[in-house]
């Protein structure tokens, strides 16, 4: 029993696919529920956390998509009268129903009313509860009932699965199809980010599991601006060298979405490694090692100043269980059954999904090659191998692989068998559990040859099963490895093979097969103990989880800030009149380069903005550090509609207004040649910095000088102009790999503070600073601040000021989002120090963000917060209405056609 008086934690499981399966009756008012297949260690460890002895602690939630809704069987008399219809129309025979049927079940969109959707809810937590197979409480469903529901696996299974496992693919199209993918596998985890935000209660773990749900962690900071959520993600499958990960074409929204995570975990060190240096790569980010409070090694990574711990623990099998499982009266049986079949014969087994990566095509070459180098074995061993038919079946890929393998057993059985035997026995099949066990258990070897895996349940079931004392003398008996599968890592003691290597592995079966008692005796008792149990991976895994959150939430400092909320921006972007864009330039608008010469606007970026400012409701302000020189060639000249604010607000250049006026005009600038003097001081002692004059400010880049020397000399220089700063009135900043010097009197908070408070659209005079007598109808409705460096901050805080003194005056006058419209975000990670509301990540995401406004960009291209249907559409978009109308016809013609 649980105790009530005991806060227990909150944990979110969040899994590609529930444990349980949905077959729906003919009228879609009848259904059934039954388990699920594969994902087995997975569902062991949910189960566990349900167990009696967890839930003293732990309340979980599960939380996964249904899977695809099958139909029972196809009900004929909707096939019937579907048939006489189109009959009567004279538009199609009888002939073509087969295909007719397959396509209809393929097509059926399964509409299901919210009744319907509410009934099978909850008999899917009945279920959950009362099952012994994935006995869970707390069920909740993602419904994405659209019409081929095979879509929401396009993405994962077609294009992040073949890299995850080093297969490079081609697109067959020119993308196009790709794309498609990619937006359903954005609205997918944006349908669990909502699901989440339903349950969601503050403090809660939100633990994710594997490549379904890869932009879910970023979405989730997205929704909520909680410094309590926790958020880990476990990697099921392998993670491949940057090399390959890096032909992704999303790779960096892929990496992105991870971010938000506070934890990464793989199955091996080797994933682990391969995911930092991915990070380091593509993100530009910063790694050091560390041990945790287990003494295993993990990565404390830092991206866009944000940081996250990335280790590695493998998976384990739920041990007792299967022993329980696998010794039963039952299972004697077959064992008995079975070994009777093959009297005398050893017997090899194997049980692999059939697909490109688990190596039955190289097991079955080393089994030839065995008969062929060791004739002696002829006629005295058999292989009896399952291959389970892939969830990714019917690609052309797959049919020919499944070609292949019945080609090379045939060969085998035709070269080495006889009339009374074959010794490849092939089984293309899912087999029942109690069959699977006694496999393993009659089992005098099992090989697996996988070219590539995560980890590796059967083996870990097969080395479990065979440390027990069995009657059928095959205790202990050998398991051959791939070096390729994510196990080996674990089962260190396995006879350990290179699956492309046939006769090295056609010599290890040899030796494998005529091992004494005692030499297995002691493989047994060095593999055993490397079979981790599904309770420690469960348990290690939450109570470093426990440490990582403790350590982050004692910095008093943490702060995470959320991701812009893009479709809400969208939203009111769309009902505003009066707009103001305040948007930083290097760092935001262009990525950092090397050479500041060299940081030019992209093609994409004029475009957007061209687009923005011919909107006659949106002013554009450029506010940057850059002189007059360099805005003008770049921005000014092209765009003459944006306002430009040069050095850090030292001068400005009004909208469609060619002059620049100079706020600095009466200042002492005496300064400069003392601080230019300091400066090459260091400039001699830095090779590679230099100084950029401005026409006021100065500043001192270090970027291209070794970075240790340069980050000395730059705290020493800061301390030098510090003091020689105290007889003027100047600010020394530190900026991305500079230093800068101007006076103190100019900021871009000034310049901000200015275009607020002003007339929209009229004329701008920035020496007259009275302006806060304006009426708030007369001001901007929107404003969208964007900066990514410290200098911005005095932005940020302008607006907040502004929003504070609106709040007090014009309480009743906020919006519907409950503010004034001020969307103040910095541009880097949500860990930053910002007083920004917001956050994106780098200028990729700007320009994302301002192309979704301009409508360059599908609200699906990157992953935001959308409120979706059951089916997967923008809720009360043009399209859920749509569904929902063809849902109600759908729903009248099934009825219809049913009773007749
Ligand atoms: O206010 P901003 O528009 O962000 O300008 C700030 C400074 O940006 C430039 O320097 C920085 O960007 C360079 C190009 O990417 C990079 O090489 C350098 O290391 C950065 O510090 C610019 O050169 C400065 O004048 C601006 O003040
Ligand atoms: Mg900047």
């Amino acid at each position: 029993m649980v105790d009530s008086s005991h806060k227990r934690q909150r944990i979110i499981n969040c899994v590609a696919q529930l444990p349980y399966k949905i077959q729906l009756g003919d009228t879609n008012d009848e259904w059934k529920i039954i388990p699920a297949t594969g994902s087995s260690s997975l569902y062991s460890s949910i189960e566990y956390l349900n167990s009696e002895e967890k839930s003293k602690d732990y309340e979980q939630h599960v939380l996964g998509w249904t899977g695809e809704i099958a139909r029972e069987s196809m009900p004929s008399r909707v096939l019937n009268s579907r048939n006489r219809d189109k009959d009567e129309n004279g538009e199609k025979g009888k002939t073509d129903l087969h295909a007719e049927d397959e396509r209809e079940k393929e097509e059926d969109p399964l509409y299901l009313t919210g009744g319907q959707i509410d009934g099978i809810t909850k008999d899917l937590r009945k279920h959950g509860k009362d099952s012994d197979h994935y006995n869970v409480d707390n069920v909740h469903p993602v419904w994405l009932l659209r019409r081929d529901q095979k879509r929401w696996r396009g993405f994962a299974e077609n294009v992040l699965w073949p890299t995850f496992h080093y297969i490079l693919k081609f697109s067959s199209d020119s993308g196009e199809r790709e794309n498609l993918s990619w937006y359903d596998y954005v609205r997918f985890n944006e349908a669990y980010a909502m699901k989440i935000g339903e349950i969601y209660e503050k403090g809660d773990i939100i633990w994710i599991h594997d490549y379904y749900l890869l932009l879910l962690p970023q979405l989730l900071r997205m929704k909520f601006n909680d410094q309590d959520l926790t958020i880990a993600y476990f990697h099921h499958s392998p993670w491949p060298s940057n090399e390959y990960f890096r032909v992704l074409p999303r790779r960096k929204q892929i990496l992105d979405g991870l971010m938000g995570a506070d934890r990464v975990s793989f199955q091996n060190e080797g994933f682990a490694r391969h995911f930092v240096s991915s990070c380091k790569r593509l993100l530009d980010s910063t790694s050091r090692t560390s041990k945790n409070k287990l003494g295993m090694v993990q990565y404390e990574i830092s991206a866009y100043g944000g940081d996250i711990v990335v280790d590695s623990l493998p998976i384990g099998i739920n041990r007792v269980k299967l022993l329980g499982d696998a010794f039963t009266k039952n299972i004697d049986q077959k064992v008995l059954a079975i070994k009777d079949a093959f009297q005398g014969k050893k017997i090899i087994v194997g049980r692999d999904r059939l697909d490109s990566v688990r190596g039955v095509i190289q097991k079955l070459r080393a089994f030839e090659t065995l008969l062929s180098m060791y004739p002696e074995w002829r006629d005295q061993v058999v292989l009896i191998q399952v291959s389970v038919p892939s969830m990714k079946g019917g690609t052309g890929q797959l049919i020919r692989l499944e070609q292949q393998v019945n080609e090379l057993v045939t060969s085998i059985n035709t070269q080495y068998g006889s009339l009374n035997f074959s010794p490849v026995h092939h089984y293309y099949m899912r087999i029942p559990k109690d069959v699977y066990l006694s496999l393993l258990r009659v089992a005098d070897l099992c090989v697996i040859a996988s070219v590539r895996d995560g980890t590796n349940t059967t083996a870990l079931e097969y080395v479990t099963v065979k440390s027990h004392m069995s009657n059928y003398n095959c205790y202990g008996n050998p398991l051959i490895l791939s070096e390729f599968s994510g196990t080996s890592t674990i089962l260190k003691d396995a006879m350990i093979i290179n699956p492309w290597d046939s006769v090295a592995v056609a010599k290890s079966i040899n030796k494998a097969l005529n091992l004494s008692r005692e030499e297995k005796k002691t493989l047994e008792d060095k593999i055993w103990p490397q079979v981790p149990t599904i309770q420690e991976w469960t348990n290690q895994f939450l109570s470093t989880l426990d440490d990582i959150v403790d350590k982050a939430h004692s910095t008093t400092d943490r702060k995470v800030t959320p991701a812009l909320n893009r479709p809400a921006l969208l939203k009111h972007y769309r009902e505003a009149k009066r707009r103001l864009f305040l948007f930083d330039y290097d760092g935001t608008l262009t990525p950092i380069v090397r050479d500041p010469a060299a940081a030019i606007p992209s093609a994409r970026l004029i475009s957007i903005l061209q687009k923005l400012a011919s909107d006659p409701c949106n002013q554009i302000w450029i506010i940057s550090g850059r002189d007059q020189a360099f805005l003008n060639k770049w921005l000014g000249t092209r765009l003459p509609q944006l306002g430009l604010s040069a050095e850090h607000g030292c001068f400005y250049k009004d909208v469609d207004n060619e002059d620049w006026v100079n706020l600095t005009e009466k200042f002492d600038m005496s300064w400069q040649e003392k601080v230019g003097n300091t400066m090459e001081e260091f400039t001699r002692k830095t090779p590679g910095s230099f100084i950029e004059k401005k026409k006021v400010a100065l500043t001192w880049h270090y970027r291209r000088a070794d970075p240790e020397l340069g980050e000395f000399y730059a705290s020493e220089l800061k301390k030098e102009l510090d003091k020689l700063c105290t007889d003027y009135d100047l600010d020394v900043m530190e900026g991305k790999a500079n230093i800068e010097v101007r006076p103190k009197f100019v900021n871009k908070g000034e310049i901000v503070k200015r275009l607020v408070w002003h007339h929209h659209g009229r004329r701008q005079d920035m020496l007259n600073t009275k302006r806060e007598e304006l009426a708030i109808s007369e001001m901007p409705d929107f404003t969208l601040c964007l900066g990514d460096d410290f200098t911005d901050e005095d932005m940020f805080g302008q607006l907040n000021s502004i929003e504070a003194v609106w709040n007090k005056q014009y309480s009743d006058e906020v919006n519907q989002w409950g503010g004034f419209g001020f969307y103040p975000c910095t541009v880097g990670s949500a860990s930053k120090k910002t007083v920004a509301k917001a956050h994106l990540t780098d200028p990729q995401q700007v320009l994302d963000t301002l192309g979704l406004l301009v409508g360059d960009v599908s609200l699906f291209q990157s992953a935001g917060t959308v409120d979706l249907d059951s089916r997967g559409h923008v809720k009360h978009s043009d399209s859920s209405i749509r569904s929902e109308q063809a849902s109600a016809r759908y729903a009248m013609k099934r009825q219809h056609s049913y009773k007749n």
